[in-house]
Formats: structure tokens, C-alpha cells, sequence
């Protein structure tokens, strides 16, 4: 069984979530993915966050797919921390191949999450292409100390198989949306 981990604050849930998962389903070929609607991303101001309930209803809403399980298993967890999230996930169902899935962004970013060496020799990564540069991502510090487990986008169908660290970039559709844009336009959950 190959589980894609796909973490959000989905405040709002936008289609460009629903792309990502998708494309995550489809290029890895899994059979599940779980949207973890996140108790609050530990380096962001939560302190405006709706509750998650409101943010889960939203996302089922919008993941409307058989393939898909909006859960707040993360806040169960107790722990903030996307490392101590898959540790624990890996240690509850050591059978399962997890995969963790996210936007290009994140990727850029990865270098300041905690752990996110361990992160990366825990679970296969996917990055989904998005707008705002292909080129910061991949040339961003994670992505340099990661470059060679990175693999060809042409294998991702074995990501969630391999040993980690190994990681792949996606490209496809790319989406202009994100939740900070919809709430600069009103939206509210
Ligand atoms: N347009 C997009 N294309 C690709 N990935 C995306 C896109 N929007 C969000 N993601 C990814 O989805 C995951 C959850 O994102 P999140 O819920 O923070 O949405 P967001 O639009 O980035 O929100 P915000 O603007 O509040 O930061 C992250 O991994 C993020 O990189
Ligand atoms: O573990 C970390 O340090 C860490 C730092 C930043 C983001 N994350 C996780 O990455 C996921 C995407 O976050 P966001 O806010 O971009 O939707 C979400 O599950 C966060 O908890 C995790």
C-alpha cells in the first residue's frame, strides 16, 4: 500500500490543492492520499488560522475523490513537526509506503523545517511544480544537498518503493492560486 502525506493549512482549500493532489495520485500512482489539514504550520502566524474543523469540511469538499482522506490524524499526534508526524505515522503502520507531497515552494523553504535532513532519510519526497519560479525551488539549499536522490521525473511511478532519501520534482499543469490571494479577495472559512 503507497499513502501520498499531503500537508496543508488549506485556509482556504483552493483547486490548485486539488491539482497537487491528483497529479500526486496519478504520477506516483498511489493508493491513497491523505490531506493532513494541519493544527497550524510551525512557521507561520497561526494565530488567524480558523479551527481545523472548518478547514477539514472545506477541503472534503473540495477533494471530493474516493483516493482521498481529509484528516486531522497531525493534530492526534501532538507533535508540530512534519518529521515527528511521518516518524510516527511510519512507526504506526511500518507496512505502508508513504510519500511526502508538496508544492515547489516548500521546497525552497525545506532547509528551515526541523529536521528536515531526518525528514528527508525518513520518506520519499514529490514537489509539485508551482507558480513563482521552478528555479529558486531547485536551486534552493535542500535541493542542492538533496541533488542526488533526486530522480527522474520519468521513475516517479517507484518513488514511494525507494529507499529514501530519494525525491522527485513533478512538472504539469501549473496553477496561479493560492490561499493567501483568496483571502486577500474575502474569502473566509
Ligand atoms: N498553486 C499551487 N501549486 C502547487 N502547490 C501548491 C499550490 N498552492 C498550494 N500548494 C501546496 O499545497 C500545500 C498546502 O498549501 P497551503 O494550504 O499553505 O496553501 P497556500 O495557497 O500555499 O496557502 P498560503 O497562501 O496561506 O501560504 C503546500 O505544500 C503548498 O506548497
Ligand atoms: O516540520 C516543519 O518544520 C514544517 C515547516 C513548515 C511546514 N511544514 C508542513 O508543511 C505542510 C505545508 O504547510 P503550508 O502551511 O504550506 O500549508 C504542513 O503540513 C506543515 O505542517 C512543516
Amino acid at each position: 500500500m503507497a499513502i501520498g502525506l499531503y500537508g496543508g493549512s488549506f485556509n482556504p482549500p483552493h483547486a490548485a490543492h486539488r491539482m497537487v493532489a491528483e497529479t500526486a495520485l496519478e504520477k506516483l500512482g498511489l493508493d491513497r492520499l491523505w490531506a493532513l489539514v494541519t493544527p497550524g504550520n510551525p512557521l507561520k502566524d497561526n494565530r488567524a488560522l480558523p479551527p481545523a474543523a472548518n478547514r477539514m469540511a472545506a477541503a472534503r469538499a473540495l477533494l471530493d475523490n474516493p483516493r482521498i482522506v481529509v484528516t486531522d490524524v497531525e493534530a492526534g499526534i501532538g507533535a508540530a513537526r512534519t518529521f515527528e508526524v511521518v516518524r510516527h505515522l511510519k512507526s504506526r503502520a511500518p507496512d505502508v509506503r508513504f510519500v511526502w507531497v508538496m508544492g515547489a515552494d516548500n521546497l525552497a523553504s525545506l532547509h528551515g523545517w526541523g529536521r528536515w535532513r531526518e525528514l528527508a532519510g525518513l520518506t520519499p519526497i514529490a514537489v509539485v511544480d508551482r507558480p513563482g519560479g521552478t528555479f529558486a525551488p531547485l536551486s534552493s539549499r535542500a535541493a542542492a544537498v538533496l541533488r542526488r536522490s533526486r530522480i527522474d521525473e520519468r521513475d516517479a511511478a517507484g518513488l514511494a518503493h525507494m529507499e529514501p532519501p530519494a525525491w522527485a520534482f513533478l512538472h504539469g499543469r501549473r496553477l496561479d492560486l493560492s490561499s493567501t490571494a483568496l483571502r486577500g479577495r474575502g474569502a473566509s472559512l
